[in-house]
C-alpha cells in the first residue's frame, strides 16, 4: 500500500486468489469507499465484502464531543447486485458519518477514479420491500477501476435468467394517472443494469392487446419478456393479447344440461323454448355442443400470425416472462407476487430475473344458442374474474376514472344501493395433472360434471332480480337468472 499527496490512498490489487476471512477470493484491493474511508475490498465467487483498513476505535467516531456509531455495511451478495458502473473522474468523500451529521473537520473530498456497485437491501420492517443501495469505491488509477468493473460485470453474466431486452407498455392514465412518472422512476434501474427496453406508451384502451396479438412469435422472441407499467386490467390486456391468438387448448366441456337464455327487450332473462338443445343429439354429435372446436373457431383460438404457423417457435422461448410494475388502482397481482406494492421492488425483481409461476384462468362465454354464428368469447385472467356485483361495479367505475382509485368505493356504493342480487351455479372439474389421455380425460370430466351438478336448475332457482316477470306477479320459476 502506498500513500500519495493529499492523503489519497492507493491499494495493492491482487488478481490471484488470496485468503480473506478464511475464504478464497478472486480479487482484492485497497480502495476508498465513499463516505467511509480506506477499505480492503474483496471479491469472493458469490459476494463482495469490505473491511476498514484502519477501523475506527470500537467503530465509534466523535465530532465536537458527540459520539457516532458507524453502521457501515461490510458486504453484499452478488445475487443482490444488479449493476456495476464505472464513473467519471470525481470526488470521493472520506468520512464514517452520514452527511447530515458529519463534522466538517472529519470529512474531506478527494478527486479520483471510481466505480459504483448498485444493489438492494431488504426493508427491515417490511422484508418484501427492496431498498436501493449503492457503494462507490475510488482509486487513483483508472485501469484498476476498469479491471474491477470488467471482472464484476463478467461474473454478473453468470447470474442466470437476467433479461437483456424487454418490451415495456406504459399506461399513462393508470391509477391516479401516474403511469409515466412510475416508469421514469424505475427506468434508471433498467439502464444501469444494461437491460434494453422498447417503451410503448399507450394512447387508448386495447392498444397493448393489438400490439401483442399482431407481433409475430419471431418478433416476440427478440425480447426476453414484456413488462406492463399499470394496473391489473392493463396486465390482463397484455396477457390476453399474447394468449388469444397463440394459446391452443380445448374449450372446457359444455354443461350437459345447459339452458339457453335469450334476453328480451325488457332486460329480463327468459327461457326460449325454441332454442333448447336436444341433449342427446348434441352430445352424440360433439362432446362440446355449444362451442366450436379450435379448428372451427378460426382466428380466435388458432394462431392468427400466418407467417408464424410453421415457425420454429410455436410460443416464445422458455425464458420469456411477463412483468408488472404497479401504477394502477388496486395492483392485486403485484401484491400477490412480490408481497408489496412498490415499483422499485418490482423493477428490481425484473432486472434480477426473479420468477414466479402464475396460474391463469381461461374464461369462456358460451354461445347463447346452438344456432348462433357468434364464436364463443374467450378471455384470460391472471388475478380474478368477476361476475354479478363485482362486474357491475367495474362497469360502473369506468364512468368515474377521473376519480382515481376512489371510483371503486363510489361505484361500489352506487351499485350496492340498487339492491340487485345475482345468482350463479358453480361446478368444478377435478383434473389430474398427470393425466395424458385427453379423450379419457374428457369422458371423466363429463361424468364428473354430471355427478356434481344438481338435478333441476329451474326447481332450485329463486328469483330475486327486479325483473319484469316478477313485477308482473308471474311465477319466479319462469324467470331464469344469469
Ligand atoms: N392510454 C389509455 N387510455 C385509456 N385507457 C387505457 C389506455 N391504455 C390502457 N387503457 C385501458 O385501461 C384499463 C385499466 O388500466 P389499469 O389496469 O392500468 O388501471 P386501473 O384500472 O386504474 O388499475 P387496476 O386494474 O389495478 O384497478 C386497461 O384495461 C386498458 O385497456
Amino acid at each position: 500500500m502506498e500513500r500519495e499527496g493529499n492523503d489519497c490512498v492507493v491499494g495493492d490489487t491482487s488478481l490471484t486468489a488470496s485468503p480473506f476471512d478464511g475464504e478464497a477470493s478472486i480479487l482484492s484491493s485497497t480502495l476508498l469507499l465513499d463516505h467511509v474511508g480506506e477499505v480492503t475490498l474483496t471479491f469472493h465467487s458469490d459476494r463482495l465484502s469490505w473491511k476498514l483498513v484502519e477501523p475506527l476505535d470500537n467503530d465509534v467516531s466523535t465530532c465536537l464531543g458527540i459520539k457516532y456509531f458507524s453502521k457501515v455495511a461490510t458486504g453484499i451478495k452478488l445475487s443482490d447486485i444488479y449493476a456495476f458502473e464505472l464513473n467519471d473522474h470525481g470526488s470521493i468523500h472520506i468520512s464514517s458519518l452520514p452527511p447530515a451529521t458529519e463534522c466538517l473537520l472529519l470529512g474531506q473530498d478527494i478527486k479520483m477514479y471510481s466505480f459504483t456497485v448498485h444493489g438492494f437491501i431488504r426493508n427491515k420492517n417490511q422484508p418484501s420491500q427492496c431498498i436501493l443501495v449503492e457503494y462507490t469505491f475510488g482509486h487513483k488509477n483508472l485501469p484498476t477501476c476498469q479491471m474491477w468493473v470488467n471482472q464484476l460485470n463478467a461474473s454478473l453474466k453468470h447470474e442466470v435468467g437476467r433479461p437483456k431486452n424487454l418490451l415495456v407498455f406504459v399506461h399513462p392514465r393508470s391509477g391516479k394517472g401516474n403511469g409515466c412518472r412510475t416508469w421514469e422512476a424505475v427506468a434508471p434501474i433498467f439502464s444501469r443494469a444494461k437491460v434494453e427496453t422498447k417503451v410503448i406508451v399507450t394512447e387508448r384502451a386495447g392498444e397493448a392487446f393489438d400490439v401483442m396479438s399482431s407481433l409475430t412469435n419471431v418478433e416476440l422472441n427478440s425480447y426476453d419478456g414484456v413488462v406492463a407499467v399499470g394496473g391489473d386490467g392493463f396486465f390482463n390486456e397484455i396477457l390476453n393479447g399474447f394468449l388469444s391468438p397463440r394459446f391452443k387448448a380445448p374449450y372446457p366441456p359444455t354443461p350437459s344440461d345447459f339452458v339457453h337464455l335469450v334476453k328480451d327487450n325488457d332486460d329480463s332473462l327468459v327461457l326460449d323454448e325454441d332454442e333448447i338443445v336436444d341433449e342427446t343429439s348434441s352430445r352424440n354429435e360433439d362432446q362440446f355442443p355449444l362451442i366450436s372446436s379450435p379448428k372451427q373457431s378460426g382466428s380466435r383460438i388458432s394462431n392468427s400470425n400466418s407467417e408464424d404457423k410453421a415457425a420454429e417457435f410455436p410460443l416464445p422461448n422458455e425464458w420469456f416472462r411477463f412483468g408488472i410494475i404497479p401504477a394502477g388502482s388496486t395492483d392485486a397481482i403485484v401484491i400477490c407476487t412480490t408481497g408489496t406494492r412498490d415499483p422499485i421492488t418490482s423493477a428490481l425483481h425484473i432486472v434480477l430475473g426473479k420468477r414466479v409461476h402464475l396460474d391463469i384462468a381461461q374464461v369462456v362465454r358460451w354461445k347463447r344458442t346452438p344456432k348462433s354464428e357468434v364464436e364463443p368469447h374467450v378471455r384470460y385472467a391472471a388475478s380474478f374474474s368477476g361476475y354479478g356485483f363485482y362486474g357491475d361495479v367495474i362497469t360502473e367505475s369506468e364512468k368515474y376514472r377521473w376519480m382515481g382509485p376512489k371510483r371503486y368505493d363510489y361505484a361500489g356504493t352506487m351499485v350496492f344501493l340498487k339492491h340487485r342480487s345475482y345468482e350463479a351455479e358453480i361446478t368444478y372439474l377435478d383434473v389430474e395433472s398427470d393425466e395424458t389421455n385427453l379423450t379419457s380425460r374428457r369422458d371423466h370430466e363429463g361424468n364428473l360434471l354430471q355427478a356434481i351438478r344438481s338435478p333441476q336448475k329451474s326447481e332450485r332457482c329463486i328469483c330475486r332480480i327486479n325483473c319484469k316477470k316478477k313485477q308482473d306477479g308471474q311465477d319466479p320459476k319462469d324467470a331464469f337468472l344469469v
